[in-house]
């Protein structure tokens, strides 16, 4: 199913269960702004090449649109649509003054030089640099981007506003990035994962872990992890996918993939197909990679008992309803993996005070935020007699909603 399809059949659902008006439903529906842009560049080789950037604005009602940029060759606007209505959702349920933006350009990243990235990323922020701001829309990294990209929108910002670290977060450390930012969304994976855990008797320690992807998101989640005490069985990228039924070595994997760029070849543990990563024998699945994985097609055939959603819409409704009839629990994406856009929030929130927390303080106050997200969560779902995405989707658009009703509409 289509990601903004999917994405917009759990607000309506969530609407309904909360009885919102109709009205109301449609005008929270329908993106504040949509931009598409033209991005050419010169290559290294002196030929030039165009790519189309997006950036969805899709609801200011709680504060500043916010999310992150992605580089992939499968950027499309109803996908940048849906993960900008995600995030709208998302900063809700997390409980941080925001509202809901992504954008994206379509590209292949490992395809480009890093000065191609450069001059790719610095043209996209000429064309959309009036539509973002401290106060306004604030970009941070998604898959694809990194730092280094959010270092560059901030120079090329500070071209036509002045210099203004907020205005993007994930930045890096040395340019007023949070301590801890880098990690936090891998974090909020892991206290996420620990607190529906504990709801079933169990712990990170003694689980086994099948993770999909081993970026950002991913790679920190399996450090921790496996800290934790966790036995991570198998993990795939881009490369290729590796499982060890003892349990893969997480710290040579991180040095491994550094080094080699891609898990293909680690020698830690054996090779498997790709596609077999998410049926893997496993307790606990985490999805860090790409949207719409687990669909009708292998919903049937997932193995683990727990899935937690660190990518975006990594499942569909209708694999929703499959593994809702097999008894498998799913810890769903507005939650699981908000800790990245949280620690943002710390980001932005120490730029502007221009004072910097230590990372115990960022790892400590994200903690108690994922807490508080839990426990709301599962609140909604008391109220609400619904599963945990029902009860992330009511507790965010609720929130969204009454915001918006108090703004009001009078021109
Ligand atoms: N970076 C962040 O703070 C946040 C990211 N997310 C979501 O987490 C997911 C991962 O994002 P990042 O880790 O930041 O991206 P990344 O670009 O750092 O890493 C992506 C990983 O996915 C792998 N991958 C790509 N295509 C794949 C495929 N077909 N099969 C298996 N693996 C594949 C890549 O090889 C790489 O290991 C995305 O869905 C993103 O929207 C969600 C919240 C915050
Ligand atoms: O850190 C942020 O502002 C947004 C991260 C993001 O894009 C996401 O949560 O999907």
């Amino acid at each position: 199913m289509n990601a903004l399809a999917a994405t917009s059949r759990n607000f309506r659902q969530a609407a309904r269960l909360l009885g919102l008006d109709s009205k109301l439903e449609k005008s929270l529906l329908i993106p504040f702004r949509e931009i598409k842009v033209e991005c050419t560049i010169p290559k290294d080789d002196g030929t030039l090449a165009s790519f189309v950037g997006f950036r969805v604005q899709h609801d200011n009602a709680r504060g500043p649109m916010k999310g992150g940029i992605r580089y992939h060759p499968e950027v499309d606007p109803d996908e940048v649509n849906a993960l900008a209505q995600l995030m709208t959702w998302k900063t809700a349920v997390a409980n941080v003054p925001y509202g809901g933006a992504k954008g994206g350009i379509g590209c292949d990243p490992g395809k480009l030089s890093i000065s191609e990235l450069e001059r790719l990323t610095r043209v996209f922020t000429q064309k959309i640099h009036d539509l973002i701001g401290v106060h306004t829309d604030v970009p941070a990294p998604d898959m694809g981007t990194n730092p280094q990209t959010m270092a560059w929108i901030l120079d090329e910002y500070a071209k036509f506003h002045g210099y203004s670290p907020a205005v993007v977060t994930g930045k890096p450390v040395d340019l007023g990035g949070s301590l801890g930012r880098d990690a936090a969304t891998g974090r909020g994976v892991l206290f996420a994962t620990a607190a529906l855990l504990q709801d079933y008797g169990k712990s990170i320690s003694g689980q086994r872990f099948v993770i999909q992807g081993f970026g950002n998101v991913g790679s920190w989640a399996a450090q921790l992890i496996n800290e934790g005490g966790g036995k991570i069985v198998a993990v795939s990228d881009i490369s290729g996918a590796i499982r060890n039924p003892n349990g893969i070595d997480i710290t040579s994997l991180v040095k491994y993939v550094k080094d080699k760029r891609g898990i293909k070849g680690f020698p830690g543990a054996d090779p498997i197909d790709a596609n077999s990563i998410l049926i893997e024998d496993c307790d606990v699945l985490i999805p860090a990679a790409l949207g719409g994985v687990i669909n009708k097609e292998n919903a049937n055939e997932i193995r683990a008992k727990f899935i937690i959603e660190a990518a975006n819409h990594p499942c569909d409704p209708e694999a929703d309803e499959i593994l809702s009839k097999k008894g498998v629990v799913i810890l769903p994406d507005i939650f699981a993996n908000s800790g990245g856009v949280t620690v943002s929030y710390f980001e932005w929130v120490q730029n502007i005070q221009c004072f910097m927390w230590s990372e115990e303080k960022v790892n400590g106050v994200l903690k108690t935020y994922m807490t508080k997200g839990y426990n709301d969560v599962k609140e909604m779902c008391k109220t609400h007699n619904c599963d945990l995405r029902m009860g992330a989707f009511t507790l965010g658009v609720n929130r969204v909603a009454r915001a918006t009703v108090l703004r009001g509409w009078e021109a």
